[in-house]
């Protein structure tokens, strides 16, 4: 994780270990570490545009921890959570839940990793979403990779999963497609007018999805030695 400086930190009973320059400050009662010396990369992208699969081949080639937020939802309903129940629900329907939620399970899973460059997949779903993920961890990404694809051939996908998902069903798809348009699609209009967003043509076979997603990942001077 780069050159790392350990610094006791003390408030009330409580002792943590910041690696610097990572900024402590406190959330509620809680500390909460903003990792804002980590690379990361935003995936968006309708519901069953590639972002996962995608995701699992940047993890191989270029060493990142991928973190789905959908997944580390799933995972939270499974453990038992006390918010099991609304994520649950929340999920059936297409809603976004509650960024405090979502949040939490991010930076929990990035301070887990030991790893200092991430792929975060599905978030920010919304401009709540986005703006509160910038204001409690003061991250900003280094771009979003967006995956443009049509909702005919996104849906067609989804239907095919086989991940047994509660949400991958008619019904609730065409719920994340209008979710995707009013909700999400605003958030990578907002990142592309900083000129952040590298659109990616996803409807294309996974190979040459890769191709594109590669060719954004590696550095211009090795483009050129190549
Ligand atoms: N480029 C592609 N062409 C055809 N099928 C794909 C492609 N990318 C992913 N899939 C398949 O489509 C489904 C949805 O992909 P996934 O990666 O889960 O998308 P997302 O995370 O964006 O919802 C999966 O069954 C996956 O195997
Ligand atoms: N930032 C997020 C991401 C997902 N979710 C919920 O989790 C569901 C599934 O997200 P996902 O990223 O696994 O979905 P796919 O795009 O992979 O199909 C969403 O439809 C939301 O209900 C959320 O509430 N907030
Ligand atoms: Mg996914």
């Amino acid at each position: 994780m780069g050159t790392v400086v350990e610094t006791p930190v003390k408030e009330a009973d409580a002792t943590v270990t910041v690696k610097k320059p990572t900024v402590v400050f406190v959330l509620g009662k809680h500390f909460v570490l903003a990792l804002s010396s980590v690379f990361v990369v935003i995936l968006s992208g309708g519901p069953g545009s590639g972002k996962g699969t995608q995701c699992a081949n940047i993890v191989e080639h270029f060493g990142y921890t991928h973190l789905s937020a959908g997944d580390l939802l799933r995972a939270e309903i499974k453990s038992g959570s006390e918010n099991g129940t609304m994520i649950q629900n929340m999920i059936k329907e297409g809603k976004i839940v509650p960024s405090e939620v979502t949040i939490k399970l991010l930076q929990k899973a990035m301070e887990e990793s030991g790893n200092d460059k991430f792929l975060i997949d599905g978030f920010p779903r919304n401009e709540e979403n986005r703006a509160a993920f910038e204001a409690v961890t003061k991250i900003e990404p280094e771009f979003v990779l967006f995956f443009d694809c049509s909702e005919e051939e996104m849906e067609r996908r989804i239907l095919n999963r086989n991940q047994g998902r509660e949400d991958d069903n008619v019904e609730t798809i065409r719920k994340r497609f209008k979710v995707f348009l009013e909700s999400s699609l605003p958030v990578v209009q907002y990142y592309e007018a900083k000129g952040k967003v590298r659109k990616i043509d996803a409807a294309k076979p996974v190979a040459e999805v890769f191709d594109a997603v590669k060719a954004v990942f590696t550095p211009k001077d090795e483009k050129a030695a190549a």
